[in-house]
């Protein structure tokens, strides 16, 4: 009897789908289409921010040197000739007169500052200023902000609403990022029912809307979500089908592991996709190749397999395809308020719920693969070593923030 094959290791395994998904090519992205994504080229102001001088208050504009000396027992009066709304265009003022002025609107050529309404009588025909004002005071220079010709974002920078902001002010109307990968999600298994009341011996197919989700938390887009019974035939007929040029990965769940009706295993392991056991729990059976050239990744069936494995495996490699700066979700450090156990030779991902108060993370639910309902209730997952069998108490161990990003 040949020895079995000695399992893989979580890391390796993580870099060969990371590999296998690669850094998709940049591409033109509509601007209000490109939040989530990571700029591939930096961005180069064309205008400069803002573009024209103007007020940062509600007053007046003058000459600072016209009010030098004005205070509340001798306040200086000046005619106001003119009134000026945001959006005015760019007037004069002559020596010796104030324009009364909105915050945003242009300063006129021949004013150095802006004395606010609050330092003054509010009058319009005439204003009493009670205060003296430096020159430049309330003014927002042409290019402080963002200077024409310099780089107002770096590539690599994570598009959030700031950024979109930014980009809209200069006038840009789409970018240059890398684009959300594109995944066709696949269930496979004669157990699970098309009709939504399950027939004896089925369930409902739970894992592709689950993966379909966290396809969508990983920033990709689900394509659709395909469901395919244990039959060898049809669900290469299907795939052949359904994969095209706009397919960056095929996921499957089920299928993979040691029983007779593998379907995912018996379709795609004659045809170049690696089947192997990774050291770890839950989620040991994986699969992962190309298939006419798409990349493949199969999961196991097991709900909590599947949902795990995606967290270790496929998220980063979604995230890294795009190009985000963190694709790996935060990891913590909690105290073990109880004793936990852990298979020999095998990384744990156990379920938790982090205590942030108090620093602390409980394990949530039992360690199988199958319980779906405590995984619903967790928020992080516990890293477990493959060489720890037993931790204490009390003891450090490492977490995965599942609510951060
Ligand atoms: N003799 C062995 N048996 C098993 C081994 C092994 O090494 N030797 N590995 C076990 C491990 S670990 C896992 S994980 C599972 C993986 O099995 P498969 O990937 O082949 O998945 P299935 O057998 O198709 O299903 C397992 C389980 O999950 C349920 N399932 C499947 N798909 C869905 C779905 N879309 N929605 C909801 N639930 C689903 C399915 O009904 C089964 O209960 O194999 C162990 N066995
Ligand atoms: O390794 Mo399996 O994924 O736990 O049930």
């Amino acid at each position: 009897m040949s020895s079995p094959s000695p399992l893989s290791p979580v890391s390796e395994h993580q870099q060969r789908i990371t590999d296998l998904v690669g850094l998709l090519p940049p591409t033109t992205v509509p601007l209000a289409e490109a939040v989530g994504l990571v700029l591939a080229e930096p961005v180069v102001a064309q205008e400069s921010l803002p573009s024209f001088d103007n007020s940062a208050m509600d007053g007046y504009a003058v000459r600072a040197a016209d009010i030098a000396g004005a205070s509340p027992e001798s306040p200086v009066v000046l005619p106001v000739v003119a009134d000026i709304p945001a959006g005015s265009p760019v007037g004069d003022l002559s020596p010796g007169t104030a324009h009364r002025i909105m915050t945003g609107a242009p300063l006129p050529r021949g004013a150095d500052a802006v004395v606010e309404v609050e330092a003054t009588d509010s009058g319009t025909d005439a204003v009493a200023i009670t205060a003296a004002r430096d020159a430049g005071s309330f003014i927002r220079c042409a290019g402080v902000d963002v200077t024409a010709g310099a780089t107002a974002l770096p590539a690599g920078v994570l598009i959030g609403p700031g950024q979109v902001g930014l980009l809209a002010a200069l006038g840009m109307h789409d970018v240059v990022a890398h684009p959300r990968p594109r995944v066709l999600v696949c269930s496979t298994g004669s157990e699970l029912a098309e009709d939504p009341v399950p027939g004896s011996g089925q369930i409902r197919d739970s894992n592709s809307a689950m993966l379909a989700a966290a396809v969508e938390d990983a920033g990709g887009v689900a394509l659709r979500r395909l469901w395919v019974a244990d039959d060898v035939p049809r669900f290469l007929e299907t795939l052949d089908a359904e994969l095209h040029a706009g397919v960056d990965l095929l996921l499957t769940s089920g299928g993979v592991s040691a029983g007779a009706y593998e379907v995912v295993k018996d379709a795609l392991g004659p045809r170049g996709v690696e089947f192997t056991k990774v050291a770890m729990q839950p989620g040991m059976p994986q699969g992962s190749g190309r298939y006419a050239d798409t990349p493949v990744v199969c999961l196991p069936g097991n709900p909590v397999s599947s949902l795990v494995s995606f967290e270790v495996f496929v998220r980063p490699a979604l995230r890294a395809s795009y190009g985000h700066p963190r694709p790996h979700r935060p990891v913590l450090r909690a105290e073990l308020p109880v004793p936990v156990t852990s298979p020999p030779g095998k990384r744990q991902f156990r379920r938790g719920r982090l205590d942030r108060a108090t620093g602390t993370v409980e394990p949530w639910g039992p360690a199988g693969s199958g319980f779906l309902g405590w995984l619903a209730g967790a928020d992080c997952l516990i890293d477990i070593p493959a060489d720890v069998t037993e931790l204490a108490e009390g003891d450090q161990v490492d977490v995965w923030d599942l609510s951060g990003g």
